[in-house]
């Protein structure tokens, strides 16, 4: 649907977007995650033709932004980060205009304007002026007018930005319906968000893309190398004296536990091998029960922190060898 190869941009010295390369397939949700200054509205004003690149090629249903930007862009419907939303006129008014202006034909200009009040639940809002609405809303009159024209992409630069927490859910939900006809791209620099939301998610840093996968296997990946989180009956040396026994544990942090008469440990395993099955026996053998035992997974926060930690320490490293 969408291929972004080996794109550059820069601003004087400064490099934005640097050698950026990835595919966004059909009918998913996308999450283009970041730091503030990563180069997420950079990329996403290329995507969507609002800026040329430096370098590189953007591919819209194959079709290239820069050489067929009009056959390229029918496919994109774009909510900026700050949208250009005219607060004097009503919603009806402002999603005519834009009608108007993305060429729909006449005939059909009605129609699609019922359907997207409809999608983005404007309906009893649309004769009241933008500039009365509230800020959940007229977020909603953004959206509304990127799905005009029907495009395949819907591309939403930190959509949720400046709502209060019920408009967050209520824009995380209509963001998820719009997954179900569209694909979406989102940009934040949020986690919760983008964990919550997308089927997919880009984590991007200082304009290099640093991870491409889904939430679930990105905490999977980095799942803490390998440990477990227990809580086992028993006195915190006779469970000490029986985990000696097992092989490959590097690590046991001791947790004050809320369950009586039970210790809580986080075990930290050497090499990838699955040790449960000895835990069990060493711990059975010593009569400690084990109350739980379950692998703990990076949350996507520290993925990300993982992630963009390790290209400091690389950059650091090299600044170093300078
Ligand atoms: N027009 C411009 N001229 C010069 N530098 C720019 C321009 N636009 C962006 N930059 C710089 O490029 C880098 C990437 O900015 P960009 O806005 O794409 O980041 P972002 O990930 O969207 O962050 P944010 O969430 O803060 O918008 C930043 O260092 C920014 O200062």
């Amino acid at each position: 649907m969408i291929e972004v190869k080996d794109l550059v941009k820069k601003y004087g010295d400064h490099v934005a977007v640097d050698h950026l390369s990835f595919t966004i397939e059909k009918g998913k949700i996308y999450g283009f995650l970041g730091p503030n200054g990563a180069g997420k509205s950079t990329t996403m004003n290329m995507i969507t033709g609002y800026i040329a690149s430096t370098q590189g090629e953007i591919l819209i249903d194959g079709h290239n932004i820069l050489e067929e930007p009009e056959a390229a862009k029918k496919c994109i419907g774009y909510l900026p980060e700050l949208p250009p939303v005219y607060q004097d006129m009503t919603v009806r008014e402002y999603l005519k205009f834009v009608a108007e202006l993305k060429s729909i034909p006449k005939a059909e200009r009605e129609k699609n304007i019922k359907e997207v009040m409809s999608t983005t639940k404007l309906e009893e809002v649309q004769e009241r002026l933008i500039k009365n609405l509230s800020k959940g809303f007229k977020q909603r009159v953004g959206i509304a007018q990127a799905l005009l024209g029907y495009p395949e992409i819907i591309i939403l630069d930190e959509p949720t930005v400046g709502l209060d927490p019920k408009q967050i859910i209520e824009i995380r939900d209509l963001i998820k319906s719009l997954g179900e006809k569209h694909t979406v791209i989102l940009s934040s620099h949020i986690l919760s968000e983008v964990s919550a939301v997308c089927d997919h998610v880009l984590i991007i840093d200082r304009g290099k893309l640093v991870a491409s996968d889904t939430p679930e296997n990105l905490s999977k990946v980095m799942e803490g190398a390998n440990s477990l989180e227990l809580t086992v009956k028993g006195k915190e040396e006779e469970i000490r004296e029986a985990m000696n026994l097992v092989e490959n544990i590097q690590e046991m942090i001791y947790h004050e536990s809320f369950v009586p008469d039970a210790c809580d440990f986080t075990v930290k395993i050497s090499g990838e091998q699955d040790m449960r099955e000895n835990i069990f026996f060493a711990l059975a053998d010593a009569k400690c029960p084990i109350l739980k035992m379950q692998p703990t997974n990076m949350t996507l926060e520290e993925v990300f922190l993982k992630l963009t930690e390790d290209d400091n320490e690389e950059e650091k490293e090299n600044a170093g060898d300078l």
